[in-house]
C-alpha cells in the first residue's frame, strides 16, 4: 500500500497520536492528520489531489468528509471496548449521565450504562444534523456528566457539564486500517479488470458502446468514438443522443443483430445484447460495425472462396462478324452495358450469346466483378434452385454443413448470366422474381435475407413470348429478364460471316495443332458458304478444328470435307455442296429418310446411314425441333434426364 494512498483524519489529537502508533505496530502505510468536522472534510477534499483514495475517520467528521469527497470514508467504528473503557471510571459516580451521539455509538451505550445500573437519558444526534437544538433541558439540568463523541466534547461549554469522550482504542482502528488497506486492493482489481476490457474493448475492430439501465451512455470505445466522429464527453450522455429510442426499448431480454441503422449520420451494422445479472437487465452493449466494410468483407470471401470460373475471359472483340447484323448487335451491346437494366440475348446455339454476355460485362462498370454463369439446361431441376439461392445447412438430406451460398450471392456486385432461361421450371420462375424484385436471396430452408447487388444477363435459343403464350414461362419474369433485348441471327443469315470467322479460326487454331502455314482452299471457303450451319459459329469452329487436325498438307481440299461429321456421309456432303440454296428446314428433313415423319420421329431415322451416335444425335434434334425447341419437354418424350439431352446436343 502507497503511503500516500491512506489518509486518516483524526478528530482530535489523542486518536491521531493512536493511530501512528497503530501504524507503526501494523506496518501499514498511512498518513495521519489531525482536523475535526468542517476542517477535517477540506483537508480531505485537499487530499484528492495527492492521490489519496480512501480516508479513515470517526464519527461527525467522518460523516462530513463523506459527503464533501466521492473516494471510500472508512468508519472507525466505536467498539464495546471503547465503550466500556470510557463508562468504567465513572461507574461510581453518583445521579444520572448524559450520553450525547451518533446512533452508533448509542446503541453501545446504552448496553453498558444498563450493566452497571446506571440512571441515564441519551440524546441522539441525526447524521447531517448535529445541532442541539431539541436537547431536553431537564433532563440535562438532573445530569452530572456526559459521556459522547467529540461533537459532545465540542458542546461541553454550552452543555455546562464534564463531557468523557469515548476514545478509539487500538482495535479499531487497527480494523479500519485494515479495512481501508482491503477496499484499495479491491480498486486495484477492479482497475486493472478495467483496464483488460478497455484493452480489448480498444483491440477489436467494431465499435462498442455500453448503455446502463437508466438508458445513459457508460462506455464506449476508441473504434466507435472514431467511427462516430465523437469525443469522450458523449460518456455520461443520455443512449437517445445516438441511438433511436424505440431501437432501445425492445433489448430487455433478447439479443438482436445484423440490424442496420442510421447513427450519427452514418449507415451501421448494429448488434444489441443485454446486459442479464440472474435475469435482471442492467443495461445493454451495442457493437457498431461500419456497412460499407461488412459488405467488402464478404464480397472478398465470396470472391476468394469462388474465383475460380468467376472471370469473364471473353471480350466484345471476340465476337467476330462484320456483317451489318453482328456491327448493330455490338453497337447495341456497348450501349447496353452501361446501364444496369436486364439483358435477354436471344439466338440459336452456337451463336455466341455467352461471348456477348461476358464482353457486356467486361466493359460494364461491374468490370471488376465476378461474372457468373449458370446453364438452366444443364442442371438437373432438383438442384437448379439450390444452386441459384444457395441453401442453409440442414435444408435437405446432403446438404452441406454450414450450407452453401448460391449463384446470386456469388455474382454480388456482378453479372449473372443465365444460359438457356427457357428452360427455368416454374417454381424456380417464381422465386427468381421475387429475387430480382427485391434485390434480395433467402437460401433454400433459411429464414434471413442476403442483399444482392446483381445484373442480370439472360439468353435463350427458344422464342420466349411464345413460351409466355403457352403459359410455359411467367409473363411478368420475361419481361423483368427482357428491359432490353439482342437477337443474334443464325449464321446461315449472314453468311458474309462465314469467310471471315474460317480465316479466324484457322488463325487462331493452326499454330496450336502445329500447322501454321494451312489455308483453304477457295472451294472449301464456297462449301462453308452454302452449307446451313445448324450449329452456327460453334460448329464451323469445330469443323475447322478437325479440318485443321485431319489435314495432311498445306492446303484444305475440299475431298477433306468428307471426314467433318456433319458431313462424314459421302452421300450427304455431295448433296449439301450440290445444292447451296437449299433452305434449313428442308436441309434437316434431307437427314431423314424418305417417306417423310410419322407420328414417332424415331421410325422416321431407322434408314438413315450413319455410326449409332449420329443417328442418335438426328433422332435427338428431330424430337427437340417438335417439341418447339422445349428441352424439357423433348427430355421426358425421349426418356431421359433434362441434362443429359443437353449433354448429348453438346456432343461431338
Ligand atoms: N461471333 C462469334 N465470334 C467468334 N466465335 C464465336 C462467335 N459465335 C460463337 N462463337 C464460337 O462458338 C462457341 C459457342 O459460343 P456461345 O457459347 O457463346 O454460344 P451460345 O449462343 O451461348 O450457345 P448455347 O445457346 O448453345 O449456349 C464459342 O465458344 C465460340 O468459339
Amino acid at each position: 500500500m502507497d503511503y500516500s494512498r491512506v489518509l486518516f483524519v483524526a478528530p482530535y489529537e489523542e486518536l491521531a497520536e493512536e493511530a501512528r502508533k497503530t501504524v507503526e505496530v501494523l506496518k501499514k502505510p498511512c498518513r495521519v492528520i489531525v482536523a475535526d468536522m468542517s476542517d477535517g472534510a477540506a483537508a480531505a477534499q485537499k487530499a484528492l489531489n495527492d492521490g489519496v483514495e480512501v480516508i479513515i475517520s470517526r464519527g461527525g467528521t467522518a460523516s462530513l468528509i463523506r459527503q464533501a469527497v466521492t473516494i471510500p470514508v472508512v468508519d472507525v467504528e466505536v467498539t464495546g471496548y471503547d465503550i466500556l473503557r470510557a463508562f468504567y471510571p465513572l461507574r461510581d459516580i453518583e445521579g444520572s449521565f448524559g450520553i450525547i451521539g451518533f446512533p452508533s455509538v448509542i446503541k453501545g451505550c446504552r448496553t453498558v450504562a444498563e450493566m452497571f445500573g446506571l440512571n441515564y437519558f441519551i440524546y441522539e444526534l441525526e447524521e447531517g444534523n448535529d445541532s442541539l437544538q431539541s436537547l431536553n433541558k431537564e433532563e440535562l439540568a438532573q445530569t452530572k456528566v456526559i459521556i459522547g463523541d467529540t461533537l459532545a466534547v465540542r458542546y461541553s461549554e454550552i452543555l455546562n457539564r464534564p463531557v468523557h469522550l469515548i476514545k478509539s482504542g487500538p482495535e479499531s482502528i487497527a480494523a479500519a486500517i485494515l479495512q481501508a488497506e482491503g477496499l484499495i486492493e479491491a480498486l486495484e482489481r477492479d482497475r486493472a479488470k478495467t483496464a483488460l476490457s478497455t484493452v480489448i474493448l480498444n483491440a477489436v475492430h467494431e465499435g462498442v458502446v455500453t448503455i446502463d439501465k437508466n438508458e445513459t451512455i457508460v462506455n464506449i470505445n476508441a473504434e466507435a468514438l472514431k467511427m462516430l466522429e465523437l469525443t469522450p464527453d458523449i460518456l455520461g450522455k443520455p443512449a437517445k443522443t445516438l441511438f433511436r429510442p424505440q431501437l432501445l426499448a425492445g433489448i430487455h431480454f433478447k439479443k438482436f443483430t445484423g440490424h442496420p441503422e442510421r447513427v450519427n449520420g452514418r449507415d451501421l451494422v448494429l448488434n444489441l445484447y443485454p446486459i442479464l445479472v440472474r435475469d435482471t437487465h442492467l443495461g445493454t452493449v451495442v457493437t457498431l460495425q461500419n456497412a460499407q466494410e461488412i459488405q467488402q468483407a464478404e464480397y472478398n470471401i465470396r470472391r476468394k472462396l469462388y474465383h475460380k470460373g468467376l472471370i469473364a475471359k471473353f471480350s466484345l472483340k471476340d465476337f467476330i462478324g462484320d456483317s451489318n447484323s453482328v456491327h448493330l448487335i455490338l453497337n447495341q451491346a456497348r450501349k447496353y452495358a452501361f446501364t444496369d437494366s436486364s439483358i435477354l440475348i436471344q439466338g440459336e446455339s452456337g451463336t455466341g450469346k455467352e461471348i456477348l454476355a461476358q464482353g457486356i460485362h467486361q466493359v460494364s462498370l461491374r468490370q471488376n466483378g465476378p461474372f457468373v454463369a449458370v446453364n438452366c439446361a444443364a442442371l438437373p431441376e432438383n438442384l437448379l434452385e439450390s444452386e441459384l439461392f444457395g441453401y442453409e445447412e440442414g435444408a435437405f438430406t446432403g446438404a452441406r454443413k454450414g450450407g452453401k451460398a448460391g449463384l446470386f450471392e456469388l455474382a454480388h456486385r456482378g453479372t449473372l448470366f443465365l444460359d438457356e432461361v427457357g428452360e427455368l421450371p416454374l417454381h424456380v420462375q417464381a422465386r427468381l422474381l421475387r429475387v430480382l424484385q427485391e434485390k434480395e436471396v433467402m437460401r433454400v430452408g433459411g429464414d434471413r435475407v442476403i442483399p444482392v447487388d446483381v445484373r442480370l444477363i439472360s439468353a435463350t435459343h427458344r422464342r420466349l413470348n411464345e413460351a409466355v403464350e403457352k403459359n410455359e414461362f411467367r409473363a411478368d419474369l420475361f419481361y423483368r429478364l427482357h428491359v432490353l433485348g439482342l437477337t443474334v441471327p443464325p449464321l446461315r443469315e449472314r453468311k458474309g460471316d462465314i469467310r471471315l470467322l474460317m480465316t479466324k479460326f484457322l488463325h487462331e487454331l493452326a499454330p496450336k495443332l502445329g500447322k501454321p502455314k494451312l489455308n483453304f482452299t477457295e472451294e472449301v471457303y464456297q462449301a462453308f458458304e452454302n452449307y446451313q450451319w445448324p450449329g452456327n459459329v460453334r460448329e464451323l469452329r469445330n469443323c475447322v478444328e478437325k479440318l485443321i487436325v485431319l489435314s495432311e498438307t498445306d492446303l484444305i481440299l475440299p475431298e477433306s470435307l468428307m471426314a467433318v461429321s456433319f458431313i462424314k456421309n459421302q452421300n450427304e456432303s455431295a448433296h449439301l455442296l450440290d445444292r447451296p440454296h437449299q433452305n434449313p428446314e428442308s436441309q434437316q428433313k434431307a437427314l431423314f429418310s424418305q417417306p417423310p415423319e410419322t407420328s414417332d420421329p424415331a421410325e422416321n431415322v431407322v434408314s438413315v446411314q450413319g455410326s449409332l451416335n449420329d443417328i442418335e444425335k438426328r433422332v435427338i434434334e428431330k424430337v427437340v425441333q417438335l417439341e418447339n425447341h422445349n428441352l424439357t419437354r423433348a427430355a421426358r418424350r425421349l426418356g431421359i434426364d433434362r441434362s443429359t439431352l443437353w449433354r448429348k446436343r453438346r456432343q461431338e
